[in-house]
């Protein structure tokens, strides 16, 4: 059931994301909310401390929702802060890949996924804990981790740095030894990469794990098993035609809870933001942790507003 239009919005701006420049999108946002008589205010990141003064700001003054301008990362920052809490989070896509806001179809336009405040439609979703951190889309640890780290080491922002970056990682990396250990089947040997979600794709759109369901209570460990280098344009065309479940090097465990040992200490990434998650990775499925605004052609939660 969609609820009346939000009156009182908090946006937190990364001025930095996607290489976008955020003085004319902070106009619009102004111009839209002031059009519609909804109260607003804004939070601008640093880089430093983000998730500790914002949780100070949302301690002091009450909003109806929190929007994230920015990519994953920022989405990342807004979830957690919001995490456990009945406020939903609303996305403004403004990062290099945007993945969340795909998955969830949220408009990638402005002006589109301005009128998201409009509809106010709320839908709960799973979240993950990745050794105490939130993950609200994808961890993963292996090739796709390395090249977030190179990407975010670069100067440059946005979808072509971040291929560019893939492609000149790919012919050297080594595939390494993970131990997954779960409540619905284990795995033991080399991995591409091994990539924990409850969502579906990559910002890039790729498609890493097509049946996912973000509410379902079960996440997904997606394991891309060592492939000869000839076979890299096979899987990544199956990886854009959802179709990677069929491929011989992908494994696929669906569970509630899981411990990976990242053996040879391989590169990791929580939503886009490299991060040493050491040997042991615990990571707990959260069930409806997140309330989040959607478009109205989707379902929204039952028991929601
Ligand atoms: N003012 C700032 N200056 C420098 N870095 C910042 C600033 N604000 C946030 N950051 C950093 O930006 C990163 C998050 O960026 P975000 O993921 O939102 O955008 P993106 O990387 O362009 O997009 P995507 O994750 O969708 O690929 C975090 O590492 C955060 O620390």
């Amino acid at each position: 059931m969609a609820a009346s239009k939000l009156a009182n919005v908090l946006f937190v701006v990364n001025p930095i994301s996607g290489d976008i420049e955020k003085g004319s999108v902070n106009e619009t946002i102004q111009e839209f909310c002031l059009q519609n008589r909804i109260n607003f205010a804004f939070f601008e990141t640093t880089g430093e401390n983000d998730l500790a003064n914002l949780k100070a700001i949302l301690k002091q003054e009450s909003y109806q929702a929190v929007f994230s301008v920015g990519g994953d990362g920022t989405s990342h920052l807004v979830g957690s802060a919001l995490i456990h809490s009945s406020t939903p989070m609303g996305i403004i896509p403004m990062g290099s890949g945007n993945g969340l806001s795909k998955d969830l179809g949220i408009p990638q336009e402005l002006d589109d996924a301005l009128g998201i405040l409009l509809q106010n439609q709320v839908k709960a979703i799973d979240t993950l804990s990745v050794n105490n951190e939130i993950c609200v889309h994808l961890t993963d640890l292996g090739f796709n981790a390395l090249v977030v780290k190179k990407f975010s080491e670069g100067e440059k922002r946005g979808a072509t740095s971040y291929a560019f970056v893939a492609m000149q990682e790919y012919l050297s990396y080594e595939p390494k030894l993970f131990t997954i250990e779960t409540d619905n089947g284990n795995f033991k040997g080399r991995a591409f990469m091994v990539t924990i979600t409850n969502a579906n794709a990559f910002g890039s759109n790729a498609t890493i794990n097509p049946s996912g369901i973000i509410d379902d209570g079960k996440f997904e460990i997606c394991i891309i098993e060592p492939f000869p280098k000839t076979s890299g344009l096979q899987i990544l065309y199956r990886l854009y035609n959802d179709s990677i479940e069929a491929s011989d090097y992908s494994r696929l465990i669906s569970c509630r809870q899981a411990e990976i040992y990242n053996t040879e200490q391989d590169v990791s990434q929580v939503d886009g933001e490299p991060m040493d998650l050491g040997e042991k990775i615990t990571i707990k499925l959260l069930p409806k942790s997140l309330h989040l605004l959607i478009p109205k052609q989707m379902q929204a939660s039952e028991d929601e507003y």
